[in-house]
C-alpha cells in the first residue's frame, strides 16, 4: 500500500449550530461528494498552519480557535488517508466556495442527508457525539 496522505480537515461550527459542507468538484477524487474543507497537509506545515491555509484558499474564512476533533485512518482502493480533522470554533469572513464549490451550512441532524466519501461516516459520528455546546 502507498504512503498515507495526511489531509487537514475543518468541521467549521457556526453560533447557530450549523456546519459548514462543500461540494467536490466534479473531477477530484470523490468528485461530487461533499465534504469538511480542507486538504494535504504540505512539506514543512503543521496540520493547524494547513488547515488554516485550505480553509482560506477553498471557502474564504480566516481561522480563529481551533480544536481537536478526531483522526480517521481510511483506506479507498487507491489510497490511504489520514483525516486530521479539528473543529473550528471561531472564525472570521463570510463562507463561499472560492473554486465555484457550492456550500451549505446544515444542522448536524441533516448531515446524513448528504453523499459524504466513505471515510467521512466516522467522522460524521464523531460529531454527533462530540459536539461542543
Ligand atoms: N478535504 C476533505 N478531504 C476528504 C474528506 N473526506 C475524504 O475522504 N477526503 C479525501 O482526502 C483527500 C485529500 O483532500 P483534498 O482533495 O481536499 O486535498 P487538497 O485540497 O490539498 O487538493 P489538491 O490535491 O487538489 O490540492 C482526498 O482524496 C479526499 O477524497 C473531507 O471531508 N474533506
Ligand atoms: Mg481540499
Amino acid at each position: 500500500m502507498s504512503k498515507v496522505v495526511h489531509v487537514a480537515v475543518g468541521v467549521v461550527l457556526r453560533a447557530d449550530g450549523r456546519i459548514l459542507i462543500a461540494r467536490r468538484p466534479d473531477h477530484l477524487h470523490m468528485g461530487g461528494r461533499w465534504e469538511f474543507p480542507g486538504g494535504k497537509v504540505e512539506a514543512g506545515e503543521t496540520v493547524q498552519q494547513a488547515l488554516a491555509r485550505e480553509l482560506h484558499e477553498e471557502v474564504a474564512i480566516d481561522v480563529k480557535s481551533l480544536r481537536p476533533l478526531t483522526e480517521i485512518r481510511h483506506e479507498y482502493p487507491e489510497k490511504t488517508v489520514l483525516l486530521d480533522t479539528w473543529w473550528v470554533t471561531e472564525f472570521e469572513g463570510e463562507a463561499h466556495g472560492r473554486e465555484g464549490q457550492e456550500t451549505a451550512w446544515v444542522a448536524v441532524s441533516e448531515l446524513t442527508d448528504y453523499q459524504f466519501p466513505d471515510a467521512n461516516l466516522v467522522i460524521i459520528e464523531a460529531i454527533q457525539a462530540n459536539r461542543p455546546v
